[in-house]
């Protein structure tokens, strides 16, 4: 089975990690060789790390390098049998996507999205094919998180579900079934955490430090909610509280002021060196 994965970020990097992993032929694509070569360069750390603690050796690093093609010509997609889309998490930019990769894919190629939160049913109306486009959705880091989310269109057909059921499962990951809405389940629990983090920062009730410092010790987290907002990327956090805010118009939803301050500065978080703490 063939896998393409458009996007070679912080996701579209691992998500092709994962699969090169398994075994798969994967073609990583980017808009532009850079962004590319900055995707393979963090697989290639990411299993040089793993070679130094003894997890694998050299030869099996090279295996799973050699099951990854690098590409920036969306038109390599058209051998593949699965398409992930990990690109930025932007509703116009994901339909254009998806109405290129209709119309080079094969008739039977199934097109899954790893959105965060935004709707499949209005993704796949950019397709003639929407009983095959589903919702794919790993955690970061995604060689590591064990779950996928698997949401369904409207009109998403259970042959597609069962397909990407079936290919989480081989990928080593333990899926569950979610019905479409906002954020699904993690993200409409853990994004609306962070905000509520980025709150009680601009209010001044403890530093960034003690705030994960709290829901590490006190709640036993593996990463305070800052530490995750900076991990996960701050405008990837403020996207989904856009999403969750603007279809529910629930104002328990309201992005925080702070979050969207960090993002117009471009305060990322990781990705961009800087966000709630510094990483230079
Ligand atoms: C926004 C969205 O749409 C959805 C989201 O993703 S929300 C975000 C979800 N993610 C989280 O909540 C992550 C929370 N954080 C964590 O779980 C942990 O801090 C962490 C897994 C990121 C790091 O854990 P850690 O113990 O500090 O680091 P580390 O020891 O380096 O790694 C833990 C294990 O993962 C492995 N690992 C780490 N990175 C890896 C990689 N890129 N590839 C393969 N294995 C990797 C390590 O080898 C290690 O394995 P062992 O325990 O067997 O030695
Ligand atoms: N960061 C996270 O923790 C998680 C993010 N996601 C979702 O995954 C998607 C990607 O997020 P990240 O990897 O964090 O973003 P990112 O900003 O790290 O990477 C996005 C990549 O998409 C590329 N891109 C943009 N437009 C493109 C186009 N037209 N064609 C091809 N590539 C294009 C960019 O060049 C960049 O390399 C988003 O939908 C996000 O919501 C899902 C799970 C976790």
């Amino acid at each position: 089975m063939k896998i393409f994965v458009v996007g070679c970020g912080t996701m579209g990097s691992g998500i092709v990690q994962c699969f090169a992993q398994s075994g798969f032929s994967v073609t990583m694509y980017d808009i532009k060789e850079e962004y590319v070569e900055r995707g393979y360069g963090l697989i290639n750390k990411s299993l040089s790390k793993l070679v130094e603690k003894g997890k694998m050796d050299e030869e099996k690093k090279n295996n799973i390098l050699n099951n990854i093609t690098k590409s920036v010509n969306i038109e390599d997609a058209k051998d593949a049998d699965v398409v992930v889309e990990a690109v930025f998490e932007n509703m116009d930019v994901k339909k254009d996507i998806f109405s290129k990769l209709d119309a080079i894919c094969k008739e039977d190629t199934v097109l899954a999205t790893n959105t965060s939160s935004l709707s499949i049913t209005e993704i796949a109306a950019a397709t003639k094919r929407p009983d095959k486009v589903i919702g794919m959705h790993f955690f970061n880091p995604a060689p590591v998180m064990k779950l996928i989310e698997i949401i369904r269109g409207i009109a998403t057909s259970d042959e597609t579900f069962e397909k990407i059921k079936d290919l989480s499962i081989k990928i080593g990951k333990d899926p569950v079934e979610v019905k479409e809405s906002a954020g699904f389940v993690v993200n409409r629990l853990l994004i609306p955490m962070i905000n509520e983090a980025v709150a009680l920062l601009a209010e001044g009730v403890a530093t960034a430090e003690d705030i994960d410092k709290a829901m590490k010790l006190g709640a036993n987290h593996p990463m305070g909610p800052l530490e995750l907002a900076d991990f996960i990327g701050n405008d990837v956090n403020l996207a989904i509280m856009e999403t969750l805010y603007n279809e529910t118009g629930d104002p328990k939803y309201r992005p925080h002021p702070l979050l969207r301050k960090m993002v117009r500065a471009g305060y990322l978080g990781r990705k961009t060196g800087r966000g709630f703490y510094n990483y230079k």
